[in-house]
């Protein structure tokens, strides 16, 4: 991730070669990208390297720009690691710019303001979660002030701001987010002693309470990330990982129905959808967004619904956010997946953990009854890829807890397609063979028996000896079909991997239907009819096999001769 732009006060910047340059300022002029910064500016920045969950390691290095030297020639780099790409991106822009977050030494926080140490105490930590979306802390300046700081989605800040440039903000909030960068709205708060003594004393209350802990934490919260005073915004860039637009490109051509769901911004998930092939140029996008009560959103979908009716020609890609989602989900389900299922592509943005797994949930109970896939990276992920059928996490930026919680793990998104379309392709013709030659196997076993009993006089006498039966089930029928379902690969894996569409030959369980199973059993039970016939009229009357005219009793295929001679 990438810090591009930011919003202070009202004005726009821009980085660039490492400056902080404000809009208009064309970079013809570096002079317009001072060193110093103003009392806005440095408020930001240091809001943004105190308000963050990163931890620094040193790491040792023979030559270093800007780390510690030591007298032995070796220096130490820092480098910077947080759970939150955003956040790293954030706190490595505001070094960049002059004030960097040096450590935590105890509950001290460390920053220096060009070159300057300043030393803030950490009081209280107010973690983000993705349904506040925003986190804050609060720290004790060296001046003894107590001032909260926060960040978080725009939908999450703005309410609860008082003052700043609200309006101003929230226009280039939007220009970041259409340009396809994640935005985050910076603010803060002073309390005076008294109010910081009952909220400190409020959240001691709320963090060792027994009963409701969650809910009673969210009410101090709510109740101390308010009338704040908005500092600015950042636009940071969440560069797509390579090959994204070949792979859901080649999903879509596989028959797979794609849905994004992500927490991120209307814009800019609309920006990324578009530049990563989810969305196309001539899709025509409908839009489920901003619902404020049952009766509009219901009115919308109908509305959406007739559309879809009427241009039924052009493709369609639709676009819901979580509120209207869930609104959606309240009374009109129904209308809601009718609508879903005559798009294209659908983008769910500004989704909650939870809603993301409900959207899969539904899926999965609809009509259709498809199998789903859910693939992320990211612990608001985790609910998703535990509730589809087949739950894949991406080992990335963003810890391992997706990883810890899915099926498979793969370390690019790439990686999907062939993961599906060559490994899912072999192993699901292997399985389905294997399956399948086990019911046929069985068939062709006891039917000779079954067979046997007409000519013995059903006298319960056995066909099969008893060396024979147990070699049939170790090795004669299952090491061959072993090596088969483990290394069978009927088709080159390329041509695989490169014509998509061969995947649809296997979609919707076609090789497990009743159609293969029949053939199959069919086929077991006309090569049982061969093996015990074909014995049958290939011996004739002369049963003996060995040159003395001795008689091999039970063996296979002349025990029911001889038997027949004895009744
Ligand atoms: N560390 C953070 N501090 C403050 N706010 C954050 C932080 N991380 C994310 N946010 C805000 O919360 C919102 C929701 O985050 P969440 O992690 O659920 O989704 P996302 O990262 O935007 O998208 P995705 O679902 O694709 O991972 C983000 O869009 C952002 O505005
Ligand atoms: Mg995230």
């Amino acid at each position: 991730m990438q810090f591009r732009e930011c919003s202070v006060n009202g004005i726009k910047y821009q980085e660039i070669n490492g400056k902080l340059v404000p809009e208009g300022v064309t970079v013809d002029f570096p002079d317009g990208a001072s060193t110093s910064l103003s009392v806005e500016e440095e408020l930001f920045f240091k809001a943004v390297s105190l308000c963050h969950t990163v931890h620094i390691s040193h790491e040792q290095s023979e030559s270093s720009v800007d780390g510690l030297r030591y007298s032995n020639g070796i220096s130490t780099q820092m480098e910077y690691y947080a759970s939150s790409p955003d956040e790293k991106a954030l706190v490595e822009a505001s070094k960049r710019m002059g004030v960097a977050f040096s450590g935590t030494s105890g509950d001290v926080m460390e920053i220096k303001i060009l070159g300057k140490l300043e030393r803030y105490k950490l009081l209280h930590v107010l973690e983000f979660d993705a349904n506040r979306r925003r986190m804050s802390v609060i720290v004790q300046s060296p001046s003894g002030d107590k001032i909260l700081f926060t960040k978080g989605a725009e939908s999450a800040i703005l309410p609860n701001t008082k003052s700043g440039e609200i309006e101003r903000t929230r226009l280039h909030v939007d220009e970041f987010a259409s340009k396809g960068l994640r935005t985050l709205c910076v603010a803060f708060r002073r309390f005076t002693a008294e109010e910081y003594q009952d909220i400190d004393q409020q959240l001691h209350e709320a963090r060792t309470a027994l009963q409701h802990r969650e809910e009673r934490l969210a009410d101090v919260f709510n109740l101390i990330e308010k009338d704040l005073e908005l500092l600015g915004a950042t636009g940071v860039e969440d560069k797509l990982q390579d090959k994204v637009q070949e792979t859901i490109e080649a999903l879509r051509l596989a028959g797979i129905k794609v849905w994004v769901l992500t927490g991120d911004k209307h814009e800019t998930a609309v920006s990324v959808s578009l530049s990563c092939g989810h969305f196309h140029r001539t899709m025509n996008i409908l839009e489920l967004v901003q619902q404020k009560s049952d009766r509009e959103c219901a009115e919308q979908l109908r509305q959406l619904a007739r559309r879809l009716k009427d241009d039924h020609v052009i493709q369609h890609g639709l676009v819901v956010d979580g509120a209207s989602l869930s609104l959606a989900l309240r009374e009109h389900e129904k209308l809601f997946m009718d609508v879903c299922r005559s798009c294209s592509a659908v983008l769910c943005c500004r989704m909650a953990p939870l809603q993301k797994a409900k959207v899969v949930r539904l899926l999965k109970i609809s009509p259709e009854k498809p199998i789903t896939l859910a693939i992320g990276d990211g612990a608001n992920d985790v609910s998703m890829i535990q509730e589809a059928h087949v739950g894949i996490g991406i080992m990335g930026k963003e810890g391992r807890q997706a990883v810890r919680n899915s099926d498979y793990a793969i370390a690019r998104f790439k990686f999907l397609s062939k993961l599906l379309l060559v490994h899912g392709h072999y192993y699901y013709i292997r399985v389905a063979t294997l399956v399948q030659y086990f019911f046929y196997k069985n068939v062709c076993f006891i039917t000779p028996q079954f067979l046997y009993q007409f000519f013995c006089l059903f006298s319960q006498q056995t066909l099969y000896d008893s060396v024979y039966l147990t070699l049939y089930n170790i090795c004669f029928t299952s090491l061959p079909i072993l090596v088969y379902s483990l290394f069978e690969q009927h088709v080159h894996p390329h041509v695989l991997h490169t014509k998509p569409g061969l995947y649809r030959d296997i979609s919707k369980n076609a090789l497990l239907g009743f159609k293969p199973f029949l053939y199959w059993t069919l086929l077991g039970f006309a090569h049982a009819f061969i093996f015990f016939f074909g014995s049958y009229f290939l011996m004739g009357e002369d049963t003996s096999l060995l040159g003395n005219g001795q008689v091999c009793n039970n063996v296979l295929t002349l025990c029911f001769f001889y038997c027949r001679k004895e009744f």
